[in-house]
């Protein structure tokens, strides 16, 4: 991680509040880790998402949100390297990122706990043991922690893929609809955790349609269209008016 100024947080970016995209040029400051650059992606004929340049800053919780089809999976899939841009680069240098996608990823046959201590195997600087503890109680999976993936509820595969997202406490943290499925409990429990993960320069960026559910944490805010970036900037006062009023 490089040193950040706090000064260019949210507030002093030239992007904030305006309604357009980001050029090339403005996503080279020094504080974003995370970056698309001149960026499109094609699938065959279909061109999921067209020269977008976009940059993640530390710090910050970041919106995207688009409508159906807009891009934003693939999007994260770009960025979690996943897959490749057909052209433009993809700018990661030494940040660690954790993904939480639609799909779940775990074993079936394991329990929480060991898809959780299997995961934390993997990373090669992991966090202490306590950390996987944090995340059972902090997720709400401590009621499922010795119970087999498999036979799960869908409100548990989520958290329990959000847990196996979170177990390297990635720099950079990339969440689809994160809350989707999860009961209200657990959704304002699992929000706070979220919003005060920020703390030491780590970013929380997630994809959703559900942008009054985030309206309070969202430090920035981008919106995909028809896999163009419509707009990135500050949320306004009234988040769901302004994403409606840029649909218009
Ligand atoms: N593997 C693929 N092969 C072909 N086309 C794809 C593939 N993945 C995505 N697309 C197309 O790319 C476009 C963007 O899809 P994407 O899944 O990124 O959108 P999205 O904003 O995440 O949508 P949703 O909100 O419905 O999940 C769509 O037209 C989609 O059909």
């Amino acid at each position: 991680m490089t040193d950040t100024d706090p000064t260019t947080k949210t507030g002093t970016d030239p992007t904030h509040g305006e309604t357009r995209a980001a050029t090339d040029s403005e996503t080279h400051d020094a504080t974003a880790e995370l970056a698309l650059v001149d960026v499109t992606k094609r699938y065959g004929e279909t061109t999921a998402l067209e020269d977008i340049s976009l940059a993640f800053r530390p710090g910050e919780f970041h919106g995207l949100i688009g409508p159906n089809g807009s891009g934003k999976t693939t999007l994260f899939a770009l960025l979690a390297g996943l897959v490749r841009p057909s052209s433009g680069r993809i700018e990661r240098s030494t940040a660690t990122v954790g993904y939480s996608f639609q799909e779940p990823r775990f074993y079936p046959s394991l329990t929480v706990r060991e898809n959780l201590e299997v995961f934390r195997g993997f990373v090669d600087d992991p966090p202490p043991a306590s950390w996987l503890e944090t995340l059972l109680e902090e997720l709400r999976l401590a009621p499922a922690a010795d119970r087999r993936a498999d036979q799960l509820s869908g409100g548990f595969r989520k958290k329990l893929d959000l847990g196996i997202a979170l177990i390297k406490r990635p720099q950079y943290l990339l969440l689809d609809e994160p809350l989707a499925d999860v009961d209200d409990y657990s959704r304002r429990r699992i929000g706070r955790f979220l919003d005060d993960y920020r703390e030491n320069d780590r970013t929380v960026v997630v994809s959703t349609h559900n942008v009054a559910a985030f309206a309070d944490s969202l430090d920035r805010l981008s919106v995909v269209v028809d896999g163009r970036l419509r707009f990135d900037g500050a949320p306004g006062d009234d988040v769901v008016g302004q994403y409606r009023s840029l649909l218009e």
